[in-house]
């Protein structure tokens, strides 16, 4: 089935990346994940040891057991893996971009809700106004980041 077969997911940031304060990260991952469990029944709790069901980590080029590998600055941001055991739902971040808690740079909020979108079981979209279209499109981070085509996807998993 494309989704978690549970609605309580933990989630743990294995490392920082030096682009940002540690309190921003986490407050970018939080709100990331935030978004789409204010549209659907999931819950995630942070854990600080132990395996999460979505380790998040800042990685360059090739990295680990990690099957794909990044590219060096912009080009591929970041990938997530769908729903499942080990490597499932686990997102990673592209050490080599200039990770930001505003406009500046790639907003971390703004990747990661997209990336945690994929840990969530959604493919990319084409509508050109969802957060799972492809590419990147910096958006006020005041707005908020979903459309209904995200909202629509989402709740055919989990709704
Ligand atoms: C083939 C994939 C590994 C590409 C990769 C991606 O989609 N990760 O989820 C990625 O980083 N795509 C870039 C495409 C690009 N360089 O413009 C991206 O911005 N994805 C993250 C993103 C963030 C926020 C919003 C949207 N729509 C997309
Ligand atoms: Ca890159
Ligand atoms: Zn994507």
């Amino acid at each position: 089935l494309p989704g978690w077969n549970k609605y309580n997911l933990t989630y743990r940031i294995m490392n920082y990346t030096p682009d940002m304060a540690r309190a921003d990260v986490d407050e970018a991952i939080q709100k990331g994940l935030e978004v789409w469990s204010t549209v659907t029944p999931l819950t995630f709790t942070k854990i600080s040891k132990g395996i999460a069901d979505i380790m998040i980590a800042f990685r360059t080029r090739v990295h680990g057991q990690c099957p794909r590998y990044f590219d060096g600055p912009l080009g591929v941001l970041g990938h997530a893996f769908p729903p499942g055991l080990g490597l499932g739902g686990d997102t990673h971040f592209d050490e080599d971009e200039n990770w930001t808690k505003d406009g500046v740079g790639f907003n971390l909020f703004l990747v990661a809700a997209h990336e945690f979108g994929h840990s969530l079981g959604l493919s990319h979209s084409n509508d050109p106004t969802a957060l799972m279209f492809p590419n990147y499109v910096s958006l006020d981070p005041s707005k908020y980041p979903l459309s209904q085509d995200d909202i629509s996807g989402i709740q055919s998993i989990y709704g």
